[in-house]
């Protein structure tokens, strides 16, 4: 996991959302999708689509490789608490993601850490605040400014 973050190749890759999940929020991930494609978002879902058991690491590696790579502006991923999968995707380098269960976090982990990525868990939060957290996170901006000294702190 050693991938730089790289300029978003084209336009079309601004408008794109790479979505992941394991098995237990696949339903969930659906309904983000959904959502997010009502919004003008393009979707890249790369699944899983079917219920086996599976193993959150790598599905939150493969979506973390899709923003680190400019291919998709944001990723948005899921599991039961939606911890895991944060845990793997904060692995490849450049990406920052944060588990939000409220609003206001996924608000600020845009305005003040630029984050890249959004987790959630389905055994935590709901499908209408899941909703909302989404909203939250994609219509917030940057600030840049003192916290743009912290950010690159964070990965020199
Ligand atoms: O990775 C997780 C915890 O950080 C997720 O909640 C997984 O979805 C969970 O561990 C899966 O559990 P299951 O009993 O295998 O469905």
């Amino acid at each position: 996991m050693t991938q730089d973050t790289q300029p978003l190749s084209t336009d079309a890759a601004q408008k794109r959302i790479v979505l992941s999940s394991d098995h237990a929020a696949i339903a969930l991930r659906q309904v983000v999708a959904a959502h997010i494609a009502a919004q003008g978002w393009q979707v890249v879902d790369i699944g899983p689509t079917t219920p086996e058991s599976t193993h959150y690491p790598k599905h939150g590696e493969a979506a973390a490789r899709r923003v680190a790579s400019g291919d998709c502006r944001f990723g948005i991923v899921l599991c039961g608490t939606g911890q895991g999968i944060m845990m793997a995707a904060n692995k490849v380098k450049g990406i920052r993601c944060g588990v939000c269960m409220d609003t206001f976090s996924a608000r600020m982990i845009r305005q003040h850490n630029d984050a890249n990525m959004l987790s959630m868990g389905v055994r935590v939060v709901g499908e209408g605040l899941a909703l909302d957290i989404v909203d939250a996170f994609l219509n917030a901006e940057f600030e840049g400014g003192r916290h743009a000294t912290r950010v690159e702190m964070i990965e020199p």
